[in-house]
């Protein structure tokens, strides 16, 4: 995050001198924004810079142990520079969060700065490889050519000048991460996808007649039921993820004009896209797990390993819940535009045709479902609004009532954000395999109606509220659903390999392209510190002992 920020918020001049030093790796260098005491909330953060214009220089404080930065990885003993966002004071007055380059090591020692403290937050779920820091600052000065002068600006004698034409430009390098994390999502999912597909065909447990030979655990419909929502999530998330690249960077280009008025909906489509898929990324990797049984467990399977890692993302870079909510935002927004029969931005338009006051007739072609997820988003927004429309009648503030609506408005903003990613997957899929063969064709068809068919199924209430299927339509859909699985069993090994992981990627005793799993636990398990001695000394130490009575 360090570069992209210094991409982002610098000014031509500043770049010029920051940027050829980080990449050549000459500075290495972190983005220091949660504290101790808060993440989600950015305006309440504590570090302070405030502005001498004597010594033309910020003095940076710590005024509490919750303004502590924590969390910033890297921070603790790698990194020599960081990107601080602080509240910034200059003639008396806080202008609000700004980020600033500050130097916390030398160059040279690597010893901490006079002023600075800084140190590791400790072992955490996963990422441990990383050395996730605190940092705290005393009076500690910096020039003030480090504040990041793109979007504003304290001139020499502390005039503090406004120049983005957006209030949340220096928000912008988390949107960019956000697009980012969908495609890493992806890619994790196909990991461990991938692993426990190979791994259930090479798997035999229980023969379902007594002469009979055990059967492959993936011939099991229930594995397939596991599995294969999440080839077809993968899928989901990478077209998606392709797609939201291509919206960031067309709203990049129109800010680089001047025009800002993409950026809501950037922002709302980012938000939402990184919740859904780093929340379902994580829950199947979890599923996939499961789906492996007790090898499942070991950490030579890669799967925890790969949980730990992908359930962070769900938290950082705007934690799941807080994204949802500003999705809801966008989406009462666009409840008032239709309402005032204005017009609707592209990932919303489907709004304009939904508020008819009826349900939407069940239609279970692939195009119908797409329409049904719509018409529950639509149904759920229009609900949430006439609870937060009620709260405000009976004289509660607009906090109040926005508080007491955000299950429904979290709700409202999942159903949407379903609703986005099945219609991408869908026009992705037809966009991309316009010469294709007619096999690829097929299977991509298959997964996407795969990924349709179980969110239709998870979601049979919702739609009996906001549709007009019948319990025989379910019925029916359940029925089309398993038949699904089935057609694809025969190519679920392929479909796989097809992600093209190699081994070293994988790092998987159960995901191995070879299929020699068993040789390979083993082997794994040949690797425990424990199996070195034939006797390990805790014998003599304390079980012996014990088992004499001599303890
Ligand atoms: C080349 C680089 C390669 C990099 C590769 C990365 C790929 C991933 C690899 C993963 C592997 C390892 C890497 C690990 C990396 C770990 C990184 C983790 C880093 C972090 O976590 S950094 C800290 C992130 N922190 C957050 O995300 C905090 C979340 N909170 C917020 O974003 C905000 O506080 C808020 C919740 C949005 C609220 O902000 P605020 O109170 O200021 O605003 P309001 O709610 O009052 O809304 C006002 C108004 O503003 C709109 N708005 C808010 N945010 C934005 C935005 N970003 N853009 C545009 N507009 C925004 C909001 O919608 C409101 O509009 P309205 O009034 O309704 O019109
Ligand atoms: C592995 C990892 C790496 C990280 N790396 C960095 C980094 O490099 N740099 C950096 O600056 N930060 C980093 N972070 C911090 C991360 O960005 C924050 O943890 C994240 O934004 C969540 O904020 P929080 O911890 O304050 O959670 P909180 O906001 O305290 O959330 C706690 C709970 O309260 C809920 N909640 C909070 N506010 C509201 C509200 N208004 N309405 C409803 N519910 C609410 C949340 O949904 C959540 O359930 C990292 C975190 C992790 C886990």
């Amino acid at each position: 995050m360090f570069v992209p920020t210094l991409m982002g918020q610098c000014t031509p001049e500043q770049q010029a001198y920051w940027l050829p030093r980080a990449l050549d790796m000459q500075i290495i260098g972190t983005y220091a924004q949660t504290e101790l005491g808060h993440g989600t909330f950015i305006r309440g953060l504590e570090t302070t810079a405030t502005y001498d214009p004597e010594t033309e220089t910020f003095v940076m404080n710590s005024p509490t142990l919750t303004s502590y930065k924590w969390w910033a990885g890297g921070l603790a003993k790698t990194v020599n520079y960081c990107i601080v966002v602080a509240q910034l004071y200059t003639k008396g007055v806080c202008h609000g969060t700004h980020p600033f380059i500050v130097q916390i090591r030398d160059e040279e020692t690597h010893m901490p700065r006079p002023g600075v403290k800084v140190g590791d937050i400790g072992p955490k779920l996963g990422f441990n490889t990383a050395d996730n820091g605190y940092l705290g600052f005393d009076n500690y000065r910096i020039p003030r050519d480090n504040m990041m002068m793109k979007n504003a600006q304290v001139l020499k004698d502390g005039t503090y000048v406004k120049v983005a034409r957006h209030g949340k430009a220096t928000y912008g390098t988390m949107v960019f991460v956000r697009v980012l994390l969908v495609n890493e999502a992806a890619f994790n999912l196909a990991k461990a996808c991938t692993i426990a597909v190979r791994y259930s065909a090479i798997r035999r447990q229980c023969s379902p007649d007594s002469e009979g030979s055990e059967l492959q655990v993936l011939d099991y419909s229930t594995q397939q039921h596991k599995l294969f929502i999440c080839i077809a999530t993968a899928h989901a998330l990478q077209l998606n993820s392709t797609w939201l690249w291509k919206t960031f960077s067309d709203t990049l280009a129109a800010i680089k004009q001047g025009n800002v008025d993409t950026l809501p909906e950037l922002h709302a489509l980012s938000s939402c896209l990184k919740a859904l898929s780093t929340a379902d990324a994580a829950s199947l990797i979890e599923q996939c797990r499961h789906a492996c049984g007790g090898h499942g467990y070991m950490m030579s399977s890669g799967l925890p390993y790969l949980y730990a890692f992908v359930t962070a993302t769900r938290t950082y870079e705007g934690d799941y819940t807080i994204l949802l909510l500003q999705t809801a935002r966008f989406l009462v927004k666009a409840y008032e535009q239709v309402e005032a029969g204005k017009p609707l931005t592209p990932t919303v338009s489907y709004l304009s045709q939904a508020f008819t006051g009826k349900k939407l007739p069940w239609d279970s072609s692939p195009d119908g479902i797409i329409r049904a997820f719509q018409a529950l988003a639509a149904g759920k927004l229009s609900s949430t609004v006439k609870s937060l429309r009620k709260r405000l009648e009976s004289g509660l503030s607009y906090e109040q009532a926005w508080e007491l609506s955000t299950i429904q408005l979290n709700g409202a903003a999942e159903a949407h954000c379903r609703a986005v990613m099945s219609q991408n997957y869908k026009s992705e899929i037809e966009r991309l395999t316009v010469n294709s063969s007619p096999n690829v064709k097929l299977v991509l068809q298959q997964l996407y109606k795969v990924y349709l068919y179980y969110w239709a199924l998870e979601r049979t209430g919702d739609l009996l509220l906001y549709t007009s299927i019948s319990e025989s339509d379910i019925f029916e859909l359940q029925l089309r659903y398993e038949g699904l699985l089935k057609e694809i069993r025969p190519n679920a090994v392929g479909i796989v390999d097809a992600f093209d992981l190699r081994d070293e990627v994988l790092h998987s005793a159960l995901g191995s392209y070879d299929g020699n799993v068993y040789e390979r636990l083993m082997a794994e398990a040949q690797k425990s510190p424990l199996n070195a001695e034939p006797v390990n000394q805790t014998f003599h130490t304390y079980l012996k002992p014990m088992m004499k009575g001599k303890l």
